[in-house]
């Protein structure tokens, strides 16, 4: 028996890619729409509980309508969006976290895609803060490097106008200076902080990859641990893990000339942790693809969780 699923959100740019991921399976029927009728209620509605499993790839207030018009219960929803992320009703498809979580996603109808800034800053203080090295009111930092596919269709338009004097906007640029980024609610609640990051996220003038950096200071710490100890501990957490790398703590051999590239897991589905630092200063660091592990990576991956497919390690 084939899966029947639907892309809600087929033209998108995350929406796009889980097509592209899906055609290469057999064991997947697409169900496609016609594009002509992609905004209209009824067809989607059609489509929407036609599906075994479906994907939303939509703006928040779009997702949700589509959530409220499925009343198969039998449809399984992976949502990309951020309307769901905190919401307990959801499993938060994030599996490497721990068992619970991979069996709350394995059980559920219901599931959040992690937001692509989130993705690595969870994976880096989840653990440390499960296991009580950190103190849930740490004072958690984060920065954060993005290319422009992470703002989708609108933000990709803006980067690749070629009539706009745009050398300021391609410049590296420092954003969400409200401090108010949307994944905000999702980082606390994973890794159970009493307060939200101060986080800063930088977007720049290539297309996708990604950095997330977590700064520490071992005199802070619950459990004080030098650098090579925090990777020593993340190596284990996240042993046998097959789209999360722990690189070891000498990490000189995956730099190129001293930098640490945003791009080097583009194109996979990969999650690569590095720990930089010394005995007092620890710099734990996320490289991974926004539109990969950070989107339809992740999105795949937990409906490959949902049909039993675990051992499926394609893109
Ligand atoms: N880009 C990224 O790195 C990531 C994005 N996400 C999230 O995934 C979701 C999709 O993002 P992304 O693919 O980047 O966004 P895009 O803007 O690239 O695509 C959104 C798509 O949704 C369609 N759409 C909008 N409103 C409706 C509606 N009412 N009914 C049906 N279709 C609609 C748009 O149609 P049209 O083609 O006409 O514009 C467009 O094709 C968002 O919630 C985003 O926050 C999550 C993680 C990472
Ligand atoms: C460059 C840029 O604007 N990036 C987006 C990230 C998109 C994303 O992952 O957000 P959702 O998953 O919540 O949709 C941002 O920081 O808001």
């Amino acid at each position: 028996m084939k899966y029947k699923v639907y892309v809600d959100g087929q033209e998108g740019t995350t929406g796009l890619l889980i097509n592209d991921r899906l055609k290469i399976r057999d064991d997947i029927e697409l169900l496609k729409i016609d594009p002509e009728k992609r905004k209209d209620t009824n067809t989607r509605k059609n489509f929407l509980n036609k599906a075994d499993i479906v994907f939303l790839c939509l703006p928040d207030a779009a997702a949700k309508e589509s959530v409220a018009m499925v009343t198969n219960e039998h449809t399984k929803i992976i949502d990309a969006s951020t309307a769901h992320r905190t919401n307990p009703d959801w499993a938060y498809g994030l599996p490497e976290l721990g068992k619970e979580y991979r069996e709350a996603i394995k059980a559920s109808k219901r599931i959040s895609v992690p937001g692509c800034h989130a993705t690595g800053f969870n994976v880096a203080v989840h653990p440390l803060t499960k296991e009580g090295i950190l103190a849930k009111d740490y004072p958690v930092t984060a920065h954060s490097i993005t290319g422009y596919s992470g703002g989708g269709k609108n933000l990709i338009a803006k980067y690749e106008e070629t009539d706009t004097d745009s050398t300021a906007l391609k410049s590296p640029n420092f954003y969400s200076l409200g401090l108010n980024h949307k994944h905000l609610p999702e980082m606390q609640k994973v890794s159970g902080l009493t307060s939200p990051p101060l986080f800063t996220p930088v977007v720049s003038n290539f297309y996708k990859g990604m950095l997330v950096a977590v700064p520490l200071l071992k005199s802070y710490m619950k459990k004080p641990l030098s650098a090579k100890e925090v990777q020593a501990f993340l190596a284990n957490y996240y042993m046998g893990e097959p789209f999360i790398e722990v690189i070891p703590y000498d990490s000189s051999s995956y730099l190129f000339e001293g930098f640490l590239n945003s791009v080097q897991c583009n194109d996979s589905n990969k999650l690569q942790l590095f720990v930089f630092g010394n005995d007092e200063q620890t710099l734990v660091v996320s490289r991974f693809d926004n539109l990969g592990k950070g989107s339809s990576g992740a999105a795949i991956q937990n409906m490959n969780l949902l049909l039993g497919k675990e051992e499926w390690l394609g893109l």
